[in-house]
């Protein structure tokens, strides 16, 4: 996908990883909308991003992934300013084992609920336009780290949603089609294991990999 001129959403954006993928975006001619609860820190990286890319070129939105209210908002808030959503990074989480609950709420539940309440606006079967979503998983979720065990299962649960969405949306998509040869994109990626499921020729209705 090219980059230029896409609207993308990047939970967890005001510092670490998530201000990284937004860098990495804005540097290549991408909006970004950056959504993150930590108020001042979003509001002190938009600041510095305007000086540098534009202040068009951002829209800092306090969000927290655990709530369906802000998240929804959020949402509605980035088609509203930008007319659609293109790109979801879905990067916030937390490593605290302290706060397990928290933790499964935030890693897990997060990436479930953003994911579900983006599709509202990207899928092409509500009315969207298609798009990627890149959930952050970790090496925790393909191995376990004996040190986080919570963590762990999150990123787990991170990989097995990613993976699940990806055959499911290609699935759906390539059923809603009528019967012929149409590509259907459908990109599901997770740092460190990337699940690409795209170019589906659809024959008899069974989507195939090329
Ligand atoms: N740093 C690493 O070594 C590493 C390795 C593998 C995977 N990861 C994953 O990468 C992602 C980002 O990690 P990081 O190292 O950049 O962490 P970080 O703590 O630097 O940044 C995380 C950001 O997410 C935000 N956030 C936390 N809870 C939130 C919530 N409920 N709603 C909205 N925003 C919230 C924080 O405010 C913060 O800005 C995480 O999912 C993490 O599990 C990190
Ligand atoms: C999520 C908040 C963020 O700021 C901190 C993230 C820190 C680590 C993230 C995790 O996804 C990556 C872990 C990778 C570990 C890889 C190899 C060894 O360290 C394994 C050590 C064994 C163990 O700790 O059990």
């Amino acid at each position: 996908m090219a980059l230029n001129g896409k609207i993308a959403v990047v939970t967890g954006a005001a510092m670490g990883i998530g201000a990284a993928m937004t860098e990495i975006l804005l540097h290549n001619s991408a909006k970004v909308i950056l959504l993150d609860v930590n108020d001042s820190a979003g509001k002190t990286l938009k600041e510095a991003l305007d000086k540098k890319h534009g202040a068009e070129t951002t829209l800092f939105i306090n969000c927290d992934v655990t709530s369906e209210e802000q998240t929804q908002a959020a949402l509605q808030k980035t088609v509203e300013t930008f007319g659609g959503i293109d790109i979801l990074c879905n990067n916030a989480g937390i490593l605290d084992e302290s706060q397990w609950e928290k933790t499964i709420s935030v890693n897990l539940m997060g990436i479930v609920r953003v994911t579900y309440l983006a599709l509202k606006y990207m899928s092409k079967l509500t009315g969207g336009r298609g798009g990627v979503i890149v959930n952050t998983a970790s090496l925790a979720g393909l191995f376990p780290l004996m040190s986080c065990p919570v963590y762990t299962a999150t990123k787990f649960g991170v990989v097995g949603f990613t993976r699940a969405m990806a055959v499911r949306t290609v699935f759906l998509d390539a059923y809603s089609l009528t019967f012929g040869r149409r590509k259907v994109y459908s990109t599901f990626e997770i740092i460190g294991v990337s699940q690409n499921v795209r170019d589906v020729n659809v024959s008899d209705g069974l989507p195939r990999g090329r």
